[in-house]
């Protein structure tokens, strides 16, 4: 059982409601049985005009109130059955969903590096679904079953052990049946998984590349390899359904031919006289309902078998270690990057950067495209950690840091805004959680969004739909400055956010901007270098290596990289077409 508890990710009292889950589902299996005593008992009465007694009357009314108590108590068996095992399983699977987004967000960015979206949508949809209906429909029933069936295999052997024994001589060899092809059902069972998983990332890539698609008059390719992932998905849910269905039936087919054997026995022993007839027919009704659950145990045992299917790829997902670190604070925001190289896969992006960004100061990475601007802003942020050298903030190793409190510090403001399909307000107060209404409608205010948001049709209310796909860019990115506006962190990361917008939109976003960074220490990736010209600093990459440094007029007389980039920019900036 402990082992289980481990199997499936149970919390503490996930693992007492199971035990909870199975003591109450044995108590149903075992009130089940009263109305099978009770009809047994009657026919024992019914009978007695065949043996030379009388009917006793006054039995059988007995018996009949025996009967109506035990069908309430079945009732109320299977009601508190029914709250043990599927309420207490749909809580525990929420908590292990919660559980999982907790463990996701600590993560390293590495992690989602190699993990593809839907793998990660599936792990907390489908495999917590399949815990859910394991701890809700698939072991209680399971141990209990197992449970009454040992009990009542106990209490006929009373009666006649001879009878009992052929009763469940043919268990065994349903059992060796469905054990034996455990591992065959497994393969099937991985290979339906990674079936499911390859067809919804392909239902996501469709979905996602919807627009791509239509514009190029792609649906043929397209079309044909989501075509293929569910075809494949489908035959292979077929073949599993097939084999196992095998499998099954004839594990069933074995454990039925019991009946016959009872009956051919039973009948045997009766003609001797070495039983009567009322025990008979007790075997013979027995004989028809104690195969029901141990069919259920060994189509269920097949699920329990393959579990750690389910559960492979979260546990591969919760034993991943998340970011270390454990300071909370740092004195000031000076940053300091030392001797500092790092990769994603295998080739090193960063090479050995030093350089500092001094607390208060605006500092403008530039540099070719790919040359690792960003990359470095993101490395700051402690979103991956470097495979060498030393990032300091406020004179701490960041990866000293709980990476939380690193974070809040920090807030971003990317030309890939990210907004949330819930209401304006919401998106807007992400940025400090506990913000009262008012401050949050003041950095709506600063960040020049009040105006278009009191036009949309619930005001602030108003739900901007999946990441804010009813917004222009410029609103969207406004937005995003509120947010970090509220979070009113030191140092602020700025991905040229004006870069894609219209000049009307631009000038409010810049407005918006110069309200976020005054006095913070500021770091942005700039691609136009005119914006970067009153930076107090100018870092140049290229190809991941810090090339050169100082302010605009500095990098100017030093006609190197930078002077070529903004001499290049300048003439393109006279182009027309
Ligand atoms: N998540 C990632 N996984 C693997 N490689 C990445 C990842 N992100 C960036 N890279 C690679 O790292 C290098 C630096 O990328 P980075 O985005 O930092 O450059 P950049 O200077 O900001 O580019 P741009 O100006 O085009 O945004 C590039 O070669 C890029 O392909």
């Amino acid at each position: 059982m402990k082992k289980l508890k481990e199997f499936l990710f149970l919390s503490d009292k996930g693992y007492k409601d199971l035990k909870k889950a199975i003591v109450a589902c044995t108590i149903t299996n075992l009130a089940l049985m009263l109305p099978f005593c009770v009809t047994v008992m009657l026919f024992n009465e019914l009978l007695n005009p065949y043996v030379g007694k009388q009917i006793a009357w006054n039995h059988i009314w007995l018996l009949w109130g025996i009967g109506v108590v035990s069908a309430v108590l079945v009732f109320l068996a299977a009601r508190n059955d029914y709250r043990k095992t599927y309420i207490a399983s749909y809580q525990e699977s929420n908590k292990t969903r919660l559980n999982i987004a907790e463990h996701l967000r600590k993560l390293p960015m590495s992690f989602f590096n190699t993990k593809d979206l839907s793998e990660l949508t599936t792990n907390m949809m489908s495999d917590c679904s399949s815990m859910e209906s394991m701890l809700s429909s698939t072991i209680p029933p399971l141990i209990a079953n197992g449970i009454t069936v040992t009990l009542t295999c106990i209490l006929l052997a009373f009666f006649d052990w001879r009878l009992a024994l052929c009763m469940y001589i043919t268990l065994p060899v349903a059992f060796l049946i469905i054990w034996l092809s455990k591992n065959y059902q497994k393969k099937l069972f991985e290979r339906q998984v990674q079936a499911k998983l390859d067809a919804s990332s392909q239902v996501q890539e469709y979905l996602e590349g919807m627009k791509i698609i239509k514009s190029c008059n792609l649906s043929g390719s397209h079309f044909s390899a989501l075509n293929k992932a569910l075809l494949s998905m489908k035959k292979i849910a077929v073949k599993v359904e097939m084999i196992c269905g095998v499998f099954m039936s004839s594990a069933s087919m074995i454990l039925q031919a019991g009946i016959g054997i009872v009956i051919f026995v039973g009948t045997m022993l009766l003609v001797k006289g070495e039983i009567e007839l009322l025990p008979l027919l007790m075997f013979f009704l027995m004989v028809t309902r104690i195969y029901g659950p141990i069919l259920a145990i060994l189509s269920q045992l097949t699920t329990l078998l393959n579990l750690n299917v389910v559960t492979e790829r979260m546990r591969t997902l919760l034993s991943t270690s998340v970011m270390q670190g454990n300071d909370k604070e740092i004195e000031n925001c000076d940053i300091e990057l030392e001797h500092v190289t790092f990769r994603y896969n295998t080739k090193d992006v960063i090479k050995d950067v030093t350089c500092k960004i001094p607390q208060g100061s605006i500092t403008a990475l530039v540099g070719s495209s790919g040359s690792g601007k960003s990359t470095i802003s993101k490395l700051i942020a402690r979103f991956w950690d470097i495979q060498k050298g030393t990032i300091r903030v406020g004179g701490k190793d960041i990866r000293t840091m709980e990476p939380e409190s690193l974070m809040r510090k920090m807030a971003f403001v990317f030309q890939d805004v990210t907004l949330f399909n819930d209401t304006v307000f919401n998106n807007i107060s992400i940025g400090n959680p506990n913000a009262t209404e008012e401050e949050v409608m003041a950095a709506a205010k600063a960040a020049y969004c009040d105006e278009f948001v009191r036009n949309m049709p619930d005001g602030y209310q108003t739900v901007l739909g999946e990441n804010g796909s009813t917004l222009s860019g410029g609103e969207r990115q406004r937005i995003s400055i509120a947010r970090a506006l509220l979070k009113n962190a030191s140092i602020i990361f700025l991905d040229e956010a004006t870069a894609s917008l219209d000049p009307e939109n631009e000038v409010l976003v810049q407005k918006a901007i110069a309200q976020l960074v005054e006095n913070k220490t500021v770091i942005m990736i700039a691609h136009r270098l005119r914006t970067v010209v009153d930076a107090d600093q100018i870092l140049v990459l290229d190809d991941g290596k810090l090339v050169e440094y100082g302010t605009h007029n500095e990098l100017m007389k030093k006609k190197g990289v930078y002077q070529k980039l903004y001499h290049i920019q300048q003439e393109s900036l006279g182009w027309t077409i």
